[in-house]
């Protein structure tokens, strides 16, 4: 008889797992998945070291079913370590990112932040993490008391870019302290994972961890902030929502590159966006042009004016062309944003910010 699903969770019921209880009737078991004699899932809903402890002895016993010829167990990296714990292990691991969303009445505001903006981007690679960065340190500069919170869970690159590395600290393993860096205060999943670490984490999980960015982050704890700006992941998924449901987000920017296809994207961004009732500050134009500096020759690798012309069409502010610069690239790489210095790149970023500034956006 082939195998089956019910099978393999009544031996799953069997197994008394560390803590107590079993997987199932402790409901640990997510994406259960049997097919040929392969059988996958995920264990997810209590502390990772303790997911961990029961892993084996779940694998042996499935393993030792007739039928079945492979068993992957996944236990989601950052799965909910420090949250389960004592304040004094959350201390001494430092905080954990990621968990079940906790339940909330509404949007809220966050703590010592006047205004939350959002960077999006249909289209992923078009300089949107890039742009906040900059824009960050540009608002900074004109005066501003800016945070910057890296959405972008599974590709976080604002530690990168902003040269910040450093774990945040906790001081009661619940709070999270933010970093600060070129006057930015600073915070991202990528500081509470290794670098190379992948992020495995499905939608409540993400949720879960956009919860806790928002609301456990100390976000004045270099003073209060004008402005939070929040780096998000590409596209229309389970971060926007979460963050469109649970604040008060008061505008989002969209970045995209001239390119039809980026456009495209950058359309469902903004429609997403408009659905979720959040208004559009404004579009910006990123990778514009490019002056070849030997021979001053301008090029527009991917396109010129599209987004312009597109923020005409829907009846939204343009809010810039930024061109493309082999000293963004270089300044992003090494951790210091070409806006925190000088010269033509700089000037762009700072009169982006003071745009926003002069409509009173911030
Ligand atoms: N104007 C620019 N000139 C030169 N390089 C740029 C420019 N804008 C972005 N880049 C480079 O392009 C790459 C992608 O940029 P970035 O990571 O900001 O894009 P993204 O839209 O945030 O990507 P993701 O989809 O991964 O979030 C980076 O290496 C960055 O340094």
């Amino acid at each position: 008889m082939a195998l089956s699903k019910e099978t393999v969770l009544a031996t799953l019921q069997s197994v008394e797992v560390p803590g107590g209880g079993t997987a199932i009737s402790r409901d640990l078991v997510r994406a259960l998945a049997v097919q040929n004699g392969v059988v996958r899932f995920v264990l997810e809903g209590a502390p990772q070291p303790e997911l961990e402890a029961m892993r084996p002895a779940l694998e042996a016993a499935i393993k030792a079913l007739p039928e079945v010829t492979s068993v992957t167990v996944v236990v989601p990296a950052g799965a909910p370590r420090g949250l389960g714990g004592t304040a004094q292990q959350s201390q001494q691991r430092g905080p954990a990112i990621g968990g079940h969303p906790k339940p909330q009445q509404g949007p809220q505001k966050v703590p010592g932040v006047k205004k939350i903006i959002a960077v999006g981007s249909g289209k992923g690679g078009v300089g949107k993490s890039t742009v906040a960065s900059n824009l960050a340190v540009a608002l900074t500069r004109a005066g501003k008391k800016v945070g910057l919170l890296d959405a972008d869970i599974y590709g976080p690159s604002l530690p990168r870019m902003m040269g910040a590395s450093k774990r945040p600290a906790s001081p009661d393993g619940q709070t999270i302290l933010p970093l600060q860096a070129h006057g930015v205060t600073l915070m991202s999943v990528g500081l509470m994972l290794k670098e190379s670490e992948a992020v495995i984490w499905r939608g409540p999980m993400l949720m879960g961890a956009m919860q806790q960015m928002l609301f456990q982050v100390k976000w004045d704890e270099y003073g209060p902030l004008d402005v939070l700006l929040i780096d998000l992941p590409p596209g229309t998924g389970d971060v926007q929502l979460t963050l469109c449901q649970k604040t008060e987000l008061d505008g989002a920017i969209i970045v995209s590159t001239p390119q039809d296809v980026a456009l495209l994207d950058a359309k469902k961004a903004i429609d997403m966006f408009q659905r979720l009732k959040t208004p559009i500050h404004g579009l910006v134009e990123n990778m514009s042009s490019y002056v070849c500096p030997n021979c001053g020759h301008e090029a527009h690798l991917f396109g010129h004016g599209g987004v312009a012309a597109e923020a005409k069409a829907l009846g939204l502010p343009f809010l810039g062309a930024l061109p493309v610069d082999l000293d963004v690239r270089l300044a992003g790489d090494a951790g210091t944003p070409v806006a925190a210095g000088e010269g033509p790149a700089a000037e762009g970023y700072a009169a982006l910010a003071q745009g926003l500034v002069d409509r009173d956006l911030i």
